[in-house]
């Protein structure tokens, strides 16, 4: 497989009127990885976006996809799938004719029914857009990122307004992509799924990247957490722990092993009940949180 880059931003910026609402970033996507920009409300991540789909020009910078500049449109639109916010097709459309036009917009080739079925909406071929609940509509614009098995894949929010089981069928036709060699560039503020499914996540904040790299690598910056309650008196705690008025007690470790089993043989020697016992490792919301603290 290819390893030059299929997105390369370099030194980009924008500006709207005097507001900088991307400064300086760089980043590059690999092929086959699904990259993550996540980041708080307004850190510029659809400014970015827009600007690699073609749909914005950098203030200053340059933006590289598949080795174009995004503004040579022959060139590069028909090997990206782009799943909007909101795709706006038509009312009056049934769900076959969009999913047609879907071809005729980007010229790839695919079979209509085929991508209907993956989206999981064939009871709903000959249905009306109008006529479609709001999760049908969003499975309708996941068919723009599916139709023609694209390179690359954008997904801005897929899974906003999905049902869990819509949510499992639409990563598991991500999966399908992915094993097809379909790079994917998400938008989310769904941090779980970013944490399960990102290879790697560039996290914005003010226009900025705050952090980039692994969800290892963002995560391993800030310790875990034991939490539990004292239900009875105890004798010192065998670790550094924050203790409240009404028991509960937390503990903040980077060795969450070796810390948890100290903590629970010194309850088993005095035996004593840890009450609501959680430990886990340090979760991107976290990494999130402590953005701006
Ligand atoms: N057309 C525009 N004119 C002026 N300011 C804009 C315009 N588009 C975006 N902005 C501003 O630029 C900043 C970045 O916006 P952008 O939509 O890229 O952020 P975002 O990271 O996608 O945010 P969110 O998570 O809230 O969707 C925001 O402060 C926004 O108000």
């Amino acid at each position: 497989m290819s390893t030059t880059p299929v997105i390369e931003v370099e030194r980009l910026n924008l500006t709207y009127g005097d507001f900088h609402a991307v400064k300086d970033l760089s980043f590059e996507v690999r092929p086959g990885e699904l990259y993550a920009l996540l980041g708080t409300n307004g850190a510029g991540k659809t400014s970015t976006l827009e600007t690699i789909e073609g749909h914005r020009t950098p203030t200053s910078g340059t933006v590289r996809v598949f080795g174009h500049s995004p503004a040579d449109r022959q060139a590069v639109r028909p090997r990206m799938g782009i799943m909007l916010q909101e795709s706006g097709f038509s009312p009056e459309l049934t769900v076959r004719e969009s999913v047609g036009l879907i071809g005729k917009l980007t010229r790839r080739t695919d079979d209509v029914d085929r991508v209907i079925d993956i989206v999981d909406l064939t009871r709903k071929a000959g249905t009306q857009v109008g006529q479609l609940s709001g999760g049908e509509k969003r499975r309708l614009d996941f068919a723009t990122a599916v139709y023609g098995t694209p390179e690359l894949i954008f997904l801005d929010e897929p899974t906003t307004g999905l049902d869990i089981q819509s949510r499992d069928h639409l990563w598991n036709a991500v999966d399908r992509l992915r094993e097809n060699g379909s790079t994917v560039v998400l938008t989310t503020h769904y941090l779980e799924e970013a944490q399960q499914r990102a290879d790697r996540i560039g996290l914005m904040h003010q226009g900025v990247f705050h952090r980039q790299g692994t969800v290892t690598e963002l995560t391993r910056a800030l310790p875990a957490v034991i939490k539990f309650t004292l239900t009875a008196p105890a004798p010192a705690l065998p670790l550094q722990a924050t203790v409240a008025a009404d028991g509960s007690a937390r503990i903040e470790t980077f060795n969450l092993q070796k810390d948890l089993h100290l903590l629970l043989a010194w309850a088993q020697d005095n035996a004593l009940e840890l009450g609501e016992l959680s430990a886990g490792p340090t979760r991107l919301d976290d990494v999130f949180r402590a953005i701006e603290s």
